[in-house]
């Protein structure tokens, strides 16, 4: 028997709704549903989109009349079982709504809204003899006017027509329309429609056999010639069928009507095809072979696939220094992967999802490869999952989000530079995608490779240790570059001895004769910007007034393309005054995105040098990053200056000089991951230089020359750097000794704020005292649980709401989420009417 009731989570944010909802599912619609199906139910007086999460075979007993689900909106469900027991999981996990879990898998083309249709109604038309008894008042309003027949008529015509169409069309006739829908001689439904709809194509097919066609050629009439040249050229193209309608009509130079005509007489149809928006189509890659693995790589690969070939679930942490051949690896296990029958997801760092990036996968495995990123439309970005969805691809590569590819047979995710903190979504869900990723594959039985040449503390240190872990990957070393040569030589230059010395450049001396060498020599260099942390913010050097947002407490920031100051937090923009707005001078300065101030150093310094800037300014168009290092390849340019996007995963051979214009400037910002972020970054750089035959030279410009981040990352030295990073955290306790979850308070009065958030905290404390968990992390007891703050959030006021924050860390066995939850919600319930917000961040990145 099919299930008769559906569990439903629907689309509505508001309190108490985050929970299944049952429906009746109408006889018609049986076939057509299942767990993870998107339907259009009715709640209240509305029609909301939902996921069916269960079914059940008969309602419960409990007397209450079901209402029915309205519609189901796809053919093949977007979502499948697995997902949906994903979204559960990640609902738990991160504190987090239901039905924004299961959201954040689909693409936003499928964000439905309900849009109102209007048809004809039960009751007939007024009819004068009616209205005979009715008074003269009543009289006047209800005879059918000429505009109520033409009204009724064009909706009989259409049968459904959009509200919003209908009051377009008739746009005088409001109070018509309102009193035919009260008298129900039309009606009103409901409807789900998709933000985007699947792009068609008109398509010729042949209508009958090939050979019958042939045959009847001969006996088309004179008059129908054009007709039987539309034919022969169908049957020349044969193999080709579906043909675009268009290039028949232009090759032909015939009419459509001509095309119609012979299709009316039997022999070719035409219909609507599906055609898959493809953002590289016409692009073609340069096929790649797989390499001889060397012994490292080959210790590595046999390792993971032995548990590919078990199907079993397994996570592996590959720690390769820069060029050592990771992604060799990634592609033959993939491939392995593929062969099994199963499918694999590769995610990188949005940053690193580069041309080159996808070059290597797509040269390798073709039209297997959907790729997902945020640079994509929309359009394309629906089309590439419903390839995956659709079983039309094997391997999907993309940013955090492609975690959720709809892939059924799951045997690999990997996740390379995993310590990437962009893998994070600051917005709710505030899911990993590492989390998500070990997860998924626990449960698709699939293996995990996790890959960087400086892999995150938490992930290392799980590697590292037994007990009191989420996962415990094993740890696959790869200390060598695959190509042989070593890695590039550091040096750290002292900018403090060069102010000594008079030098007031950006500049220090060696860096600037080693630009030098390589302009001589034509070789490239790559310099980078540190820029976390970086001002480009407005200042007047008169009276020191910096431009900030009215309504948050940040400083805006300048855009040169648009000449305005924008905040970052709220979008709030003004444009750039000429003058200080508090003192009228005229020294206001614009410190532009501090790349540009580089770059125009460079060219006074280095008369005639060709500079390719890489940052947000020059890379918000579609493609443009692209072009941008492809000239770079092109050795149009001798140097590509920009922020972090120069670090990741560019492998260029000419590039024989890295340079830091200022290592240390991320280093003093309020985040215990500081050093961890600043070795990352400057290990990632230096890997940049001397990837090929000529050898490499990386200098490191810095104020804080000494500091262990920077001395480990010269050295190449991870296990150093680790070691004293370690110590650290313990000492303060903080990540991987003991986990973090932040909860922000916002409210647009701050006193009531204030109560609210320290209200916060002794209910927080109070509950864990109730179940024996609270205490120091300083006690070496297994379970503890502690809370700290309140105190004003590092960003106190965003959108004119003030912020509060308070830290809980914690440690053990213990359902931490589960408690803040519950204090979350008890407070809501009385912060309900005073419109206080409560944000919840599991094991926060940023802590903003
Ligand atoms: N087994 C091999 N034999 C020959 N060349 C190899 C082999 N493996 C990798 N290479 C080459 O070595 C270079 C570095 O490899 P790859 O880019 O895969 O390293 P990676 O570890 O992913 O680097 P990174 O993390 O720095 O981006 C590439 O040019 C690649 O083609
Ligand atoms: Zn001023
Ligand atoms: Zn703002």
């Amino acid at each position: 028997m099919q299930p008769q009731v559906a569990k439903v989570i629907v689309d509505v944010p508001v309190k108490d709704t985050d929970r299944p909802f049952d429906y009746l599912i109408p006889e018609s619609m049986r076939a057509w549903i299942e767990i993870g199906s998107r339907v259009g139910v009715p709640f209240g007086h509305r029609t909301v989109q939902g996921f069916v999460v269960g079914l059940q075979d008969e309602p419960s007993t409990g007397g209450i009349r079901l209402k029915a689900i309205q519609e189901v909106l796809d053919v093949v469900p977007p979502l499948s079982p697995e997902l949906v027991k994903l979204a559960e999981w990640m609902s738990q996990k991160y504190a987090c709504r239901f039905i924004t879990a299961l959201q954040v898998m689909v693409p936003t083309a499928l964000k439905g809204k309900a849009e109102r249709y209007i048809s004809l109604g039960e009751a007939s038309e007024p009819s004068p003899d009616e209205d005979e008894y009715a008074g003269s008042l009543v009289r006047i309003s209800s005879e059918p006017t000429e505009e109520v027949r033409t009204i009724t008529t064009y909706v009989g015509q259409k049968g459904e027509v959009p509200l919003q169409q209908l009051s377009r069309i008739f746009p005088d006739s409001a109070d018509n329309i309102k009193s035919l829908l009260r008298k129900g001689i039309l009606q009103e439904n409901q409807s789900i429609k998709d933000k985007l709809q699947k792009k068609t194509l008109k398509a010729v097919d042949l209508a009958v056999d090939a050979n019958e066609a042939e045959a009847a050629l001969d006996g088309f009439p004179a008059k129908a010639q054009r007709q039987r040249e539309v034919l022969q050229f169908v049957l020349e193209m044969k193999d080709l069928l579906p043909l675009p309608l268009k290039e028949i009509l232009t090759s032909l130079q015939v009419s459509a009507a001509t095309v119609k005509g012979l299709a009316d007489k039997g022999f070719i149809s035409i219909e609507d095809l599906e055609v898959f928006r493809d953002p590289y189509r016409g692009r073609r890659f340069k096929p790649s072979m797989p390499l001889e693995l060397n012994d490292e790589q080959k210790h590595a690969y046999d390792r993971i696939v032995d548990t590919l070939d078990a199907y079993s679930h397994g996570v592996f942490l590959l720690h390769g220094v820069t060029g050592s051949g990771k992604t060799e690896i990634y592609l033959q296990t993939i491939q392995h992967c593929i062969e099994q029958g199963r499918q694999a997801i590769v995610l990188v760092p949005e940053i690193a999802l580069t041309p080159q990036m996808v070059e290597r996968f797509k040269g390798r495995f073709g039209d297997q490869v959907a790729v997902m990123h945020s640079r994509l439309s929309g359009g394309e970005r629906y089309d590439e999952w419903r390839k995956i969805r659709e079983g039309k691809v094997t391997v999907a590569i993309g940013a955090r989000s492609a975690v959720f590819a709809p892939f059924e047979h799951i045997g690999l995710i990997i996740m390379d530079e995993e310590h990437e903190t962009s893998y994070k979504q600051e917005e709710s869900p505030k899911y990993h995608a590492r989390d998500v990723a070990v997860k998924r594959a626990q449960q698709q039985g699939a293996a995990v490779i996790l890959g960087s040449a400086t892999p995150s503390l938490e992930s290392y240190y799980a590697s590292r240790s037994v007990a009191d872990e989420q996962f415990a990957p094993m740890l696959l070393e790869m200390k060598h570059r695959a190509l042989g040569n070593e890695l590039p030589a550091v040096e750290i230059v002292d900018m403090r001895e060069e102010l000594k010395e008079g030098n007031r450049s950006m500049f220090s001396r060696s860096l600037h004769q080693a630009i030098e060498a390589r302009l001589e020599r034509q070789e490239q260099t790559v310099l980078l910007l540190n820029r976390r942390g970086y001002s480009t913010f407005v200042m007047c050097r008169s009276c020191g007034f910096v431009a900030g947002c009215p309504e948050c407490d940040i400083s805006l920031t300048y855009h040169q393309k648009s000449n305005n100051l924008r905040c970052h937090y709220c979008g709030y923009a003004e444009p750039a005054p000429e003058v200080c707005p508090d003192c009228g001078s005229e020294h206001i300065r614009y410190f532009g995105t501090g790349t540009q101030r580089v770059e125009e150093e460079l060219a006074k310094l280095f008369p005639g040098i060709r500079v390719i800037r890489m940052d947000v300014d020059t890379t918000t168009e579609k493609g443009s990053h692209e072009k941008l290092l492809k000239q770079f390849r092109d050795k149009k340019a001798d140097v590509l200056l920009g922020t972090q996007m120069v670090a990741k995963g560019l492998d260029f051979p000419d590039v024989t000089l890295v340079g830091v214009i200022t290592a240390d400037s991320a280093l003093n910002l309020p985040d215990f991951r500081a050093g961890e972020k600043t070795f990352q970054l400057l290990t990632q750089v230096a890997g940049r230089a001397g990837r090929h035959q000529l050898p490499g030279e990386v200098m490191i410009q810095s104020y804080t020359p000494d500091h262990y981040s920077i001395i480990h990352a010269s050295g190449h030295d991870y296990l150093a750097f680790v070691r004293d990073e370690l110590k650290h955290r313990r000492n303060l306790h903080y990540p991987p000794y003991c986990r973090l979850i932040l909860v922000t308070l916002t409210h647009e009065q701050l006193p009531l704020l204030v109560r609210m958030a320290e209200n916060m905290v002794s209910v927080l404390q109070g509950k864990a005292r109730q179940r024996g968990w609270f205490g120091s992390l300083d006690r070496l007891t297994a379970d503890a649980f502690d809370v700290l703050g309140p105190v004003a959030s590092p960003i106190p006021r965003i959108k004119n709401r003030y912020r509060f924050q308070c830290m809980v860390k914690w440690r053990g066995n213990i359902d931490a989420v589960g408690l803040v939850r519950e204090a979350t919600e008890q407070l809501e319930d009385t912060a309900h009417n005073q419109k206080l917000q409560i944000s919840i961040d599991v094991d926060p990145q940023m802590l903003m």
